[in-house]
């Protein structure tokens, strides 16, 4: 039975405005983690700290009058806003999402409602809007990540369970607004709200004002996209009201894993985002990346052609260093991802979900409203025969390579639905991608009757 909700979903289905539409076919972002956890970088008083840099404050028992004093160090000499938006506009990324303000509360914008923000480092500048300008300048749209809860401000609680818990974290809330409101007037272009921090039960138990900062980023910036992690319903119910309908722009639960191809088959009907970390757990810059496993650029670029397959964005992180510059390892993975999407991008940028079953050698994508069926190969099978099964009243007919389009490949009507591509073997060292026009005329549904 319906629940009558006040701070429930506020619509249903997917957006389809041109801002939208924008967010949905850039499928591949770069997250930006840099704040005070930079400049220790995972160790403190020369012990290396293993859990995520940007937890050091809270793994290495650190006083908030200690772990804040770091604002005084914060003067990022290698610091090129330029540098970062050219490196991103190599690997392929078609937005940003920068953290202006992680758990500490240190602000990356000059906030007329803290001191606790870069004007009062070294650096004194406002590096947030030299961030924005420089990867607008480069065509790549921005969004901020902002999280909700903060270890520097007095009013902020974990849970209310007084009358004072009650009056300091409704401070709390307006500073909070009062900042959003900030961001979303002094920064004009930015596209989206990427909000954290906020599963603790304070939060859950003021589901009314998610939805308040949601209107109000809307009325101030319209068209701005807000993600399901920001809201909380009237029964404290998170991304999905107690209707089990998504709340936000689109679904952000997606944290360092991705959905399955066929269990989670369902997220093709909404919208959604997947975010990455290079190593294991590690947000902001770590010393030390030899304390976990490091993905590769094949492992990370199988993840966005993932998620693209099924109907979702792709966010990989990137923690720059104190100093602001980036390690080789991120450069390394830009470089890499990069030239594979400078030649194979059409099958990501503007793709979606194509309604074909996952098969092993890989993801199929299809550009909205193409007649052609993206099909992009890791798992080269040895018979070099790669199996597609076709929704009902679908024809596959001539195959190629993306980048020979004059080599034709064998498209083989096996049975009922089913195909097989025969594909060249030999080895392969990066992803293929085979083009496959496609008809969903009926003329031959009845073929194998
Ligand atoms: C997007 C990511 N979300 C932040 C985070 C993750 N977590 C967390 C805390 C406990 C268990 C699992 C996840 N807390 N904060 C990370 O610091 C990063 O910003």
């Amino acid at each position: 039975k319906r629940l009558e909700l006040k701070y429930g979903a506020q619509y249903t289905g997917k957006r389809t405005d041109a801002a939208m539409n924008k967010w949905r076919s850039n499928r591949f972002g770069q997250f930006i983690h840099w704040g005070l956890y930079a400049i220790p970088g995972g160790v403190w008083n020369g012990k290396t700290y293993n859990y995520a840099a940007e937890f050091l404050k809270s793994s290495a028992h650190i006083s908030t009058a200690t772990w804040d004093s770091l604002m005084y160090k914060f003067n990022p000499k290698k610091f090129n806003a330029k540098e970062w938006a050219k490196m991103a506009k190599k690997m392929g990324v078609k937005y940003m999402t920068i953290t202006t303000k992680h758990h500490e509360g240190f602000c990356l914008w000059p906030s007329r409602y803290t001191d606790f923000n870069i004007s009062n480092t070294p650096y004194k500048k406002d590096i947030l809007k030299e961030i924005v300008d420089a990867y607008n300048a480069e065509g790549i749209d921005v969004n901020f990540y902002y999280s909700v809860l903060d270890w520097h401000n007095p009013d902020w609680r974990y849970d209310i369970k007084s009358k004072e818990d009650s009056i300091a974290f409704r401070r709390y809330l307006d500073f909070a607004e009062n900042q959003l409101k900030e961001l979303a007037t002094n920064y004009p272009t930015v596209k989206a709200f990427w909000f954290d921090g906020t599963w603790d039960a304070s939060v859950k138990k003021n589901g009314w004002w998610t939805l308040e900062v949601e209107k109000m980023l809307k009325s101030v910036r319209p068209g701005v996209i807000i993600n399901s992690r920001l809201r909380a319903d009237d029964y404290g119910s998170r991304h999905k009201d107690s209707n089990g309908e998504l709340m936000g722009d689109y679904e952000s639960g997606y944290e360092r894993r991705l959905p399955d191809p066929v269990k989670d088959i369902k997220v093709t009907s909404w919208d959604w985002e997947a975010c990455m970390t290079i190593p294991e757990n590690q947000w902001g810059y770590h010393q030390d990346w030899s304390i976990s496993h490091v993905k590769s650029p094949l492992e990370l670029l199988e993840m966005l052609v993932h998620a693209t397959s099924m109907g979702g964005n792709f966010l990989l992180n990137f923690g720059p260093k104190g100093d602001g510059s980036i390690r080789s390892e991120e450069q390394n993975i830009a470089k890499t991802i990069g030239d594979w999407m400078a030649v194979n991008g059409q099958v990501i940028y503007n793709c979606d979900y194509a309604g074909l079953k996952k098969q092993d050698w890989g993801y199929f994508t299809r550009e909205k409203g193409s007649n052609q069926l993206n099909m992009v190969i890791f798992n080269v099978p040895v018979s070099g025969l790669l199996h597609v099964d076709v929704p009902k009243g679908m024809i596959l007919k001539k195959a190629h390579f993306l980048t020979t389009p004059g080599q034709q490949i064998k498209v083989e009507e096996i049975a009922k639905n089913q195909y097989l591509l025969h594909m060249p073997i030999k080895l392969y060292t990066s992803p293929q991608v085979i083009v496959v026009e496609c008809d969903n005329g009926k003329e031959n549904a009845n073929k194998y009757q």
